[in-house]
């Protein structure tokens, strides 16, 4: 590791910290994750969740492991550097954003999922922090709970954080789906417009209350395998309405509260996948307006007052599977209402909780650095040169365990056949460009 210099802390998270830092030999700035637990063989580390699914999904819009260290028992991912992730940035804003911006946010996360779910994986912890942002490009960051869709159930319920977690995990399904991601994912959209979560509940059983108040109690045949019958019974049996979407969310369009309303759907089984949720209207609106031929904005001062805008949609996302990709709909969409939202004020750590997944019961000793790079030595990024007082030596960590580090290189090839072959493939041609430049 002492190629690595920390600039700063970025974040401190259940399974480990996570720090900015330069790599001295390409001027490179990286995140490097020193995983909390020790670690003494090297098959233990590459056995991990976050490392196993990482190996197999290359993707513009997945996190890239770049490298991973083992020196001292001490276990370090070396990821490619975000500026900061999506709770942050809506943390940071002073007004909502636009429904643009909101778009080229979703488009992008439903590309990373259905890519993570196309090759067998889902994440289960999907939530605003792990979503990480530069300027408009996001990816789907760790992956540390993320599991094969092979594998068999029972599955824990302690998944995922509280506020974007499926009502299936709420009710103990021990058998539930990616779907649970896409549960997440409607949330998340839900809170890109409001900055404000739109479950935010304070225990679990606070948490489907919040969820009731919005959709209404669900049906109970939903759910046949739950293991908390009596969290179902109690909900189910709740005397409440759902509220119309479109006066909590205001400033989302009408196909925008569409998507919401389909992602947040009790029944997992009716909830789009990440491949259906993007040729969902809200994906095409911009393509089908019919451009009125004057400056909208003089249409309106001449008129004197709000004009709904017309937008002829060639997609109809009915709620039947055929009906997905046929139909016409002429959707009249009012102008938006003026915005009086702020967010709310909270801390990462109140959001919710994670999970420790790992138990630190092995025994034995290494004292050899592993050192695993992920993408070949010429694959180096834009240099960023830094001013040296800003430095200190990432050696400056605390070691508990000391040694004469000695470092093994893997080559690219054997271990991550996938991780360049066409990375820009699942993108459009815009956020090809985007990314590139
Ligand atoms: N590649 C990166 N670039 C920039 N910041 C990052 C990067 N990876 C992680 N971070 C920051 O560190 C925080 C914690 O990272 P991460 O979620 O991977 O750790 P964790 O221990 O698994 O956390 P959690 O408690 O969510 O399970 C993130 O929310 C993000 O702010």
């Amino acid at each position: 590791m002492e190629k690595y210099r920390i600039l700063k802390e970025l974040g401190d998270g259940t399974c480990g910290n996570v720090y900015k830092a330069l790599n001295m030999e390409t001027y490179e700035i990286v995140a490097v994750k020193k995983m909390k637990r020790k670690f003494y063989f090297w098959e233990e580390c590459i056995n991990l969740r976050e490392v196993k699914s990482l190996r197999k999904l290359n993707h513009p819009n997945i996190i890239k492991l770049k490298e991973i260290v083992m020196e001292n028992n001490e276990l370090f991912f070396i990821f490619e550097y975000m500026e900061c992730n999506l709770y942050q940035s809506m943390k940071e804003r002073q007004r909502p954003f636009s429904e643009e911006e909101i778009r080229g946010f979703m488009l992008q996360v439903l590309q990373g999922l259905a890519h993570m779910h196309k090759n067998g994986y889902f994440h289960r912890d999907l939530k605003p922090e792990n979503l990480l942002v530069t300027n408009d490009i996001i990816k789907i960051a760790d992956l540390g709970l993320a599991r094969e869709l092979s594998s068999m159930p029972p599955f824990t319920d302690y998944v995922s954080t509280r506020w974007y977690r499926a009502p299936e995990i709420l009710l103990q399904s021990s058998s539930y789906t990616p779907a649970i991601d896409m549960w997440a994912v409607g949330a998340i959209l839900a809170e890109l417009f409001t900055l404000c979560p739109i479950f935010p509940g304070e225990s679990e059983t606070d948490q489907l209350y919040k969820i009731c108040g919005i959709l209404g109690p669900p049906d109970w045949t939903i759910f046949p395998e739950v293991r908390s019958a009596s969290r179902l019974v109690d909900i189910s049996n709740l005397n409440v309405s759902p509220v119309n979407l479109s006066d909590v969310i205001p400033n989302a369009s009408l196909e925008a509260i569409d998507l919401i309303k389909q992602l947040c759907s009790w029944d997992p089984l009716r909830r789009p996948t990440a491949e259906q949720c993007l040729q969902h209207p809200f994906f095409h609106v911009g393509k089908w307006i019919l451009k009125p031929l004057e400056d909208p904005l003089q249409l309106k001062l001449s008129n004197g007052g709000p004009k709904p805008n017309l937008e002829l949609n060639l997609w109809d996302f009915g709620r039947q599977k055929d009906d997905y990709f046929l139909g016409l709909t002429l959707a009249i969409n009012p102008s938006p209402p003026s915005l009086d939202l702020f967010p709310v004020e909270m801390t990462s750590r109140s959001r919710g909780t994670g999970t420790d997944m790992f138990c630190s019961d092995f025994q034995g000793h290494s004292q050899q650095s592993v050192f695993w790079s992920l993408l070949p030595p010429d694959h180096h990024q834009t240099s960023v040169p830094m001013e040296s007082s800003l430095m200190s030596s990432f050696s400056s960590i605390p070691h508990t365990t000391a040694g004469v580090p000695q470092s093994r290189g893997f080559p690219l090839a054997s271990l991550q056949s996938n991780i360049l072959d066409h990375p820009f493939l699942a993108m459009s041609s815009s956020f090809q460009q985007r990314h590139c430049v």
